[in-house]
């Protein structure tokens, strides 16, 4: 279980508030109006913006944790793969920043079998397409083993088609490792077919997760203003 406990976050006249949980294993579609806080409450969840009140997992604190010892895997739009280092390389970062032993190798290459890029690991960033490269990223995400993902627009910068079935990865092999997985995304047809939660960003709240089905069936004034109805 995730836990937000009073968490207060301000950033010069602007400010957040949440106080709720989500269960483990949960699949959470995070939107709002843009600057309504979303990135930002990310970021109170994984240490790089200062939050007053508790953030916790499986009823440990994290709040005081630096960024890296929280149990969290995050993934942006920017896919932060180091262009002059192959895609098994950029993956193995996940595991080591030396060089990385034979199991440490299968490892990597059975992560770039799962995203569907077998063959590909000796490819740089420049020669992968942009669904490659997100897969490459997802691989490494895999396998840095966190029980909790953020992820902040990842595959904004890609076609429809490409990010529906990059969505469905992510859903896989999240559902496989069990992950807990906070999304943010502009697209609410996104939200709805990837996540079983939704949490509103909006006014300075962050709303308490609700089921999606019951979300998009019923919208409330803060989503219909959102979608636009
Ligand atoms: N370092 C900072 N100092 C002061 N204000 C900031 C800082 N970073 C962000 N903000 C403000 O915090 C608010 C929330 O920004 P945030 O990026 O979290 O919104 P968002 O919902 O993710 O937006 P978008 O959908 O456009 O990415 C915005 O008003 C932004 O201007």
């Amino acid at each position: 279980m995730l836990t937000l406990e009073q968490l207060n976050i301000v950033q010069g006249d602007f400010g957040l508030r949440a106080d709720w949980s989500v269960p483990a294993g949960t699949r959470v579609a995070v939107i709002g109006p843009s600057g309504g806080g979303k990135s930002t409450l990310l970021g109170a969840i994984s240490g790089f913006v200062e939050a007053s009140g508790q953030v916790l997992w499986a009823n440990a604190r994290l709040d005081g944790l630096a960024p890296g010892k929280r149990p969290i895997a995050m993934l942006f739009q920017d896919q932060n793969l180091f262009p002059h280092l192959t895609a098994a390389q950029n993956v193995g970062l996940a595991l080591s920043q030396k060089r990385l032993t034979e199991a440490e190798r299968s490892l990597v290459e059975n992560a770039l079998a799962r995203v569907g890029l077998e063959g590909l690991n000796n490819r740089k960033p420049a020669q992968l397409s942009g669904g490659q490269q997100s897969r490459v990223a997802l691989a490494r995400l895999l396998l840095q083993d966190r029980p909790l993902w953020l992820l902040d627009e990842p595959f904004a910068a890609l076609g429809p088609g490409l990010r529906s079935e990059m969505l469905a990865l992510v859903h896989q092999i999240a559902e496989e490792a069990g992950a807990t997985v906070l999304m943010v995304t502009h697209d609410p047809e996104d939200a709805r077919r990837f996540a079983q939660a939704i949490v509103m960003v909006d006014q300075g709240i962050a709303q308490a997760p609700r089921p999606t089905e019951q979300v998009f069936a019923n919208p409330d004034a803060a989503l219909r203003d959102y979608l636009g109805l």
